[in-house]
């Protein structure tokens, strides 16, 4: 561990592990008040890799977009030959991906107040010129029983002051992954409201709207992109939510709702 950060935070025990680095607990010396600190061993990562790239490219765009209600927010970076340490607020609630898991489905007025301040979230990001390029429920976590906190942002990217232009480069999850993403296209920030779209869906349903059983399958469907809302799941589901899935999963990204839009969409309100 990096002296630096010994002598500002004691670390304590594991609570997770991503591709690049590995999440303790600790405690600030001073105030003894609790973060999570996200330590990377370089040595572990080739120089010139994308990856290289994805680990300085995530405190770079945290500082960036810090402070928001329901990102992440970010407090010290300590660097030294070997090691990267990202001192973050601790989020120490049942992320997204294991309510799912534990609840099944959820319902309107449960699955509203975490959209919302996601797409909060989300237009902010794209304001700064930041596009997430990776959410799903894994990546949306809480730092208290009802606030979310979008984290991990390791596959973003900065595009232009303020202004999102065109991105190219297949990034992302397959089941949460937009299709002009797939399928090699020049893409923008509104692949962040497609992968949203698929998490609402997935709370009201309890299963994705593009599913496959092979990765390739998952492709197949994303790309095909046909909507549906099957009776079993969707029956007591309001018009409303149904209008606003459709404006979010909109295969045409022209006609897609921005996340402003969303925000502004009646079933919202
Ligand atoms: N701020 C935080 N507070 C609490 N736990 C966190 C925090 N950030 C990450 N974690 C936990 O640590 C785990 C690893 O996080 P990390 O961001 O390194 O990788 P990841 O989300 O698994 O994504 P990837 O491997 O795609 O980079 C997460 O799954 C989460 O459980």
């Amino acid at each position: 561990m990096t002296e630096a950060l010994n002598r500002e935070y004691q670390v304590c025990e594991e609570i997770g592990r991503g591709r690049f680095g590995t999440v303790f607990r600790c405690t600030s010396r001073i105030s003894g008040e609790s973060f999570a600190v996200k330590s990377i061993d370089k040595r572990l990562i080739s120089g010139d890799s994308l990856d290289s790239q994805c680990i300085l490219t995530e405190p770079k765009i945290l500082q960036l977009l810090t402070p928001h209600h329901n990102i992440v927010q970010i407090f010290a970076v300590y660097e030294d030959q070997f090691h990267l340490h990202i001192v973050l607020e601790l989020c120490d609630s049942q992320d997204l991906y294991h309510r799912i898991i534990d609840k099944g489905v959820f319902s309107e007025s449960e699955s509203k107040p975490i959209v919302k301040q996601l797409v909060q979230a989300i237009s902010h990001m794209h304001k700064a010129g930041v596009v997430h390029r990776d959410l799903k429920p894994d990546n949306i976590l809480f730092s208290s029983e009802d606030t979310v906190k979008i984290s991990d942002f390791g596959s973003a990217d900065i595009v232009g002051g303020g202004e999102v232009v065109a991105m190219r480069g297949v990034v992302g999850t397959p089941y949460y992954v937009a299709p002009e993403v797939l399928a090699g296209m020049e893409y923008n920030e509104k692949v962040d409201v497609w992968s949203c779209g698929v998490i609402l869906y997935v709370m009201l349903a309890g299963f994705p709207p593009f599913y496959g059983e092979s990765v390739t399958d998952i492709f197949d469907a994303v790309l095909r992109g046909n909507l549906r809302f099957p009776t079993r799941a969707f029956h007591s589901v309001s018009p409303l939510a149904k209008d606003l899935l459709r404006r979010m999963l909109s295969k045409d990204v022209s006609r897609r709702f921005s996340a402003d839009q969303v925000l502004r969409h009646q079933w919202m309100q």
